[in-house]
């Protein structure tokens, strides 16, 4: 394990940020830390990073206790969503300052500084400032700088945040590809669930302070642990006291299986090759229920349909924070 993380308490004042805390990250892996807002990912990231300490447990990095230790002493390279550049230096400056601090030969600085440069698709562009790069590129130029000084791991707090949609999108496939490439053991916060499905090896779920999952984006999103996590990674709705996705309620037009809930069409929106339905149950409760558009023309669904609502056959269920199917 790359880090292990045991034991983690952290307040601030009275505010519980970190509530007994444990995770381990494996070597090589692109972590995702993923959650709501002020959940407290960033405060697990930066006492990982050394930046802030914890007010009980451990941290461990490649066998070693850094619980105590400086984060310069980490060999840990982060990169912000406003990241600090020296203005004045060119990009190529900006990628050599930590080697150069650290009295690196010349001959070597330059050859590194000319390979990362390379890795972050950013040759022709060593001799500019910093201000004649797009956002996007300022990214990489920091995340190049982090990777100089060869760190054990990589720690990303919304690296992307910033940026707008399509470079964002850019940046994730990018970053997914650098770290293939150079398999260094790298950590992101974001509170984008699409972000963390699509490019993370493994994701950990953050709430309010606690883990409340891990695992590959496959196994939370097939296998959530309970009524946050599903909600959390993808579209869900309700039924008859059980949370599942809209593509998992099954529609008929008799009440012919046992616990179907009889419900009326409201709405029926045609998105593409969908249909979007809201259908209202006896008890007043709103379902939605997503089908393909063959299957709702061969019902011959409309709005004031009567219909009747079961959960589909094998469909993952989950009732009161707990799985049940
Ligand atoms: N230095 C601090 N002093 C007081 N409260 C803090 C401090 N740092 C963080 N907090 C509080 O701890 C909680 C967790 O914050 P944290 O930044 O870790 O959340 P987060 O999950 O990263 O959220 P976001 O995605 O919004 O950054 C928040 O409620 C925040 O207000």
């Amino acid at each position: 394990m790359s880090i292990e993380v045991s034991g983690l308490n952290k307040s601030f004042g009275d505010f519980v940020a970190l509530d007994d805390v444990n995770v381990s990250l494996p070597t090589g892996q692109l972590t995702a830390l993923l959650g709501p807002s002020g959940g407290g990912k960033s405060t697990l990231l930066r006492i990982i990073a050394g930046l802030e300490k914890a007010d009980s447990g451990a941290v461990t990095i490649e066998g070693v206790d850094a619980t105590h230790l400086p984060a310069q002493k980490r060999n840990v390279g982060f990169v912000f969503q406003h990241y600090a550049v020296f203005k004045h230096m060119t990009v190529a400056k900006n990628v050599a300052f930590g080697l150069e601090i650290r009295k690196r030969p010349k001959a070597e600085v330059t050859r590194r500084v000319d390979e990362l440069l390379e890795l972050v698709h950013l040759s022709q562009f060593g001799h500019r400032l910093p201000s004649q790069l797009s956002g996007g590129q300022r990214q990489r130029m920091a995340l190049a700088r982090a990777l100089a000084v060869e760190p054990t791991v990589l720690l990303l707090d919304e690296p992307f945040g910033a940026l707008d949609a399509k470079v964002r999108r850019e940046l994730r496939d990018w970053l997914r590809r650098l770290h293939d490439e150079v398999h260094v053991t790298t950590v992101f916060v974001t509170h984008d669930q699409e972000e963390a499905l699509e490019v993370a090896d493994e994701i950990v779920v953050i709430n309010e302070g606690r883990v409340e999952q891990v695992g590959t984006p496959d196994q939370l999103y097939d296998e959530p642990a309970n009524d946050f996590v599903m909600s959390f990674l993808g579209e869900v709705t309700h039924l008859g006291g059980v949370t599942l996705r809209p593509h998992d309620v099954d529609v008929s037009l008799a009440s012919s299986t046992a616990g179907a809930v009889e419900a009326t069409i409201t709405r029926l929106l045609r998105v593409g090759f969908e249909v979007r339905i809201t259908a209202r149950t006896v008890t007043g409760e709103d379902v939605a229920v997503v089908m393909t558009r063959t299957h709702a023309r061969a019902l011959g669904l409309a709005e004031g349909a009567r219909v009747w609502l079961t959960p589909t056959p094998g469909a993952k269920v989950v009732r009161r924070m707990e799985l049940v199917g």
